[in-house]
């Protein structure tokens, strides 16, 4: 396939209401989409990378740099999915980037050939359940009201974001308010550290499918040490940027659930191989979010729809985060996402939209 060219643009999305975690506080996200332009379809990818490099070491205004000077002059000009890796491969790091140029190549070949996503990754299931991320609150009376409001618009889950001070008293206010039925996981962005395992081992009394990354993501042994003092599965996600990291986490016994970000491990092939990787070690996936746009959030669905994917992800509905989406809006309809059946990843912005949201556009001749 040939490049004829890439276009980076920078949006900016109010987010409908303030998203805090224990590493810091969302209102709007500011995004970097990318646009690659062939003869025969465009492509789109977007790029997870937030504005400042808490949740990780990667942060928006590096991805588009090093996109610029690094990445996107590395591309052959004759390229597919397949070899956009190794043409990135000598540079080091950057996975996010790498992921969003990646995706926008792989776009816009499967348009090209009239293929899904869905398919091309071996979706198998058209709709995928859905769960919904709630951040840390001011009260616990404000947690249960925000938790009602989702439960009564259908999400099948529910993962409370957690940080020291904020662990306990939410999830048993919500477990003793919603009962033991409710799908309930905690996830703590590596907000504590081992010495926290007895106070960690208290989550143990409420039944909750998981708690994510409880530790820093290089602990990948001490997580290993966790996993033995809980009764409560350790999923992973910061600590597993690749498919060797989860072979590791897997042989270490550092985890029994990994979080899927295709943005945060480097793309949607990789995530293809965590996930046979995972599968055939028994080891349950979920897709977790980064915020994403339609754009992301269609992309995120097909791989959602993968077998081995068999705990329902953060894959919400466009309006958990935005009022007006750039793409038509993902709606749940009994608590399930409808998986994008057309070319590519099924969706195109909403140019009257995506216009009124940008920033700046940049044009890289390939
Ligand atoms: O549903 C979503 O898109 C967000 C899900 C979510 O909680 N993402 C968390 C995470 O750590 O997984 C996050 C929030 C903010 C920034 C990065 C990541």
């Amino acid at each position: 396939m040939k490049i004829t060219g890439i276009e980076l643009r920078r949006i900016r999305m109010p987010l409908v209401a303030p998203f805090r975690t224990s590493f810091g506080t969302e209102t709007e996200r500011d995004i970097l989409l990318l646009r690659v332009v062939t003869p025969d379809a465009e492509g789109w990818g977007e790029c997870v990378a937030m504005s400042q490099p808490r949740y990780c070491s990667e942060y928006v205004d590096g991805a588009a740099e090093v996109l610029r000077r690094f990445l996107v002059p590395a591309l052959p000009a004759h390229i597919d999915a397949h070899t956009v890796g190794r043409a990135l491969h000598p540079f080091k790091g950057h996975r996010m980037a790498k992921a969003a140029l990646e995706t926008a190549v792989l776009d816009a070949q499967l348009r090209t050939d009239g293929q899904s996503l869905a398919t091309f990754l071996g979706a198998g299931t058209d709709r995928v359940p859905c769960g919904v991320s709630v951040g840390i609150m001011n009260s616990i009376p404000q947690l249960l009201d925000t938790v009602t409001g989702y439960l009564d618009e259908g999400y099948v889950r529910i993962k409370l974001k957690i940080e020291p001070g904020w662990d306990l008293a939410p999830v048993r206010a919500v477990r003793e308010r919603f009962g033991d039925d409710l799908l309930l996981q905690v996830d703590a962005n590596a907000a504590y550290t081992l010495a926290d395992a007895p106070h960690l081992a208290r989550l143990d009394d409420f039944g909750l499918l998981l708690i994510e990354q409880p530790l820093a993501g290089d602990d990948m042994v001490q997580h290993a040490r966790l996993a033995t003092r809980l009764t409560t599965p350790v999923c992973l996600d910061e600590s597993i940027e690749s498919a060797e990291h989860a072979a590791a986490a897997i042989t270490l016994g550092a985890c029994s659930i990994i979080n899927v970000k295709p943005g945060r491990i480097g793309g949607y092939l990789e995530a293809r191989r965590i996930h046979d990787l995972a599968r055939a070690h028994g080891v349950a996936l979920w897709c977790g979010g980064m915020l994403e746009t339609g754009i992301g959030r269609a992309a995120n669905l097909a791989l959602a729809a993968l077998p081995g994917f068999t705990l329902p992800g953060d894959t919400s509905a466009s309006r958990r985060y935005y009022a007006t989406d750039i793409t038509a809006p993902f709606e749940l309809h009994e608590g399930h996402l409808e998986v994008p059946t057309g070319p590519g990843i099924g969706v195109d912005p909403v140019h009257d939209i995506l216009d009124e949201v940008t920033v700046s556009t940049e044009w890289i001749t390939v």
